[in-house]
């Protein structure tokens, strides 16, 4: 491998390496566990294979479940031995068993799954700070405005200032603030890692903006980066940026699948959220179309007032959804589909985007699409909708 040394350009094999081991303190099995519809690996699997910047995208694990995961979405797996799989064990010792089952290696990007708001343009500049300006280690960073303050070891002793003068508090914008590890990558030579280090020789950090910069740490931040990775996560090359259409299953999307009947008639109910959701993409210049396939009462659909159209009695979904895409001229990447049952799934398939809500059906909930918190009649189309508009608006 050529030397670094501040100018030249570094060669050999450059390989992303996720450690996802399957013990994990908190939540069962984290790495895989879906987050905003997608397992966490996911995440950053998508950023280190779209960026193109490796020669090799591995997953380092010691559980059969995410090995099959790993496999899925790209990734090459290691086998890592138990012995560097304990709770205890420094994310270095693992890197250090890949390197000497991979001599092929000569430089590892450690990307830590924990941090999935990854975007592989950060990864790909990181790539060029070690490849093209001499440096051998670099890791994220993010910079945070907090005034730290000494801690009391002794009861009664006073405390003092760490990073401020109180008699000339700055503004956060008259302050840089500080930087501090996100825990997002950590990119080092082989040579320094042998030494026992993965951040060493020339250093640099890399800034992340504070939106992609989320550490999944305790169990309460899984919500928090749920919200975060729908907002500012990568969701890949692929995504389409306009929908024209949104084709929903009433029965278990719009309701909750309950039908209530009497001597008179059925009755049925549905989440005001829901219509919230329908306006706002409607607002979009999306067409709604809500499909079912029971022989739902005219009478019934009229006093529902829903705000589009509707219909009913389909036995076949799949020619409902053709039909109307050829009337209106669109093709499957301009579609989005909300199902919940076995006969969704071929629909959710085909979909440019997808949706389930989470009490969906096993096999509409393994078809990969987007996978709402809320169940069916309970807010999962307003939460899809939102999903559909930030997909949108973000022009990925
Ligand atoms: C490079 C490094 O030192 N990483 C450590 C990081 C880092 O210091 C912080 O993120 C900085 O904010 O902290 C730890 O981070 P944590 O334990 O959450 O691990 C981060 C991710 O790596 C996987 N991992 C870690 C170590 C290992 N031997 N095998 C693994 O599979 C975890 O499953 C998880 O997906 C910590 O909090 O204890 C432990 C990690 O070892």
């Amino acid at each position: 491998m050529a030397a670094a040394g501040g100018s030249g350009e570094r060669r050999g094999h450059l390989a992303a390496v996720i450690l996802a081991r399957g013990g994990s303190k908190g939540i069962p099995l984290k790495n895989i566990r879906k987050l905003a519809g997608r397992p966490l690996i996911a995440w950053v699997l998508r950023a280190a294979l779209d960026s193109q910047a490796f020669d090799s995208v591995w997953v380092s694990t010691d559980n059969d479940e995410i090995e099959k995961v790993a496999k899925e979405f790209g990734a090459q797996v290691h086998r890592r031995s138990a012995e560097v799989s304990k709770d205890t064990t420094p994310s270095l010792e693992t890197i250090q068993e890949f390197l000497q089952h991979h001599p092929e290696v000569d430089i590892v990007g450690n990307i830590q799954a924990t941090s999935p708001c990854l975007h592989p343009l950060d990864l790909a500049k990181v790539v060029d700070m070690i490849r093209n300006q001499g440096y051998d280690s670099v890791f994220a960073v993010v910079r945070h405005h907090m005034f730290r303050w000494r801690e009391v070891k002794v009861p009664g002793e006073g405390t003092v200032p760490e990073n401020l003068n109180p008699a000339c508090r700055p503004r956060r914008q008259d302050w840089r603030g500080e930087l501090f590890e996100n825990g997002s990558f950590y990119f080092a030579t082989k040579e320094l890692i042998s030494r026992g280090l993965l951040q060493g020789g020339k250093m640099a950090y890399y800034e992340m903006k504070p939106e992609h910069s989320i550490d999944i740490d305790v169990d309460l931040d899984w919500p928090i980066a749920e919200q975060r990775v729908k907002r500012f996560g990568y969701f890949g090359k692929e995504v389409p940026t306009v929908v024209k259409l949104l084709v929903c299953n009433i029965d278990g999307c719009l309701t909750d699948g309950r039908v209530y009947v009497n001597q008179e008639h059925e009755s049925i109910s549905y989440s005001l959220r829901d219509l919230d959701g329908i306006q706002k993409l409607m607002e979009k210049g999306v067409t709604i179309l809500l499909i079912s396939q029971r022989n739902i009462h005219p009478s019934l659909i009229s006093t529902m007032n829903l705000p589009c159209e509707v219909e009913v009695n389909t036995i076949n979904k799949m020619a409902v959804l053709q039909m109307r895409m050829s009337e209106m001229g669109l093709s499957f990447y301009e579609v989005a589909y909300m199902g919940c049952s076995d006969s969704d799934v071929e629909c959710l398939k085909f979909a440019g985007t997808s949706g389930v809500p989470v009490d969906a059906s096993t096999a509409a909930k393994m078809t990969d699409s987007f996978s709402c918190t809320q169940g069916g009649g309970c807010g999962a189309i307003e939460e899809f909708a939102e999903h559909i508009i930030t997909l949108m608006e973000s022009g990925r």
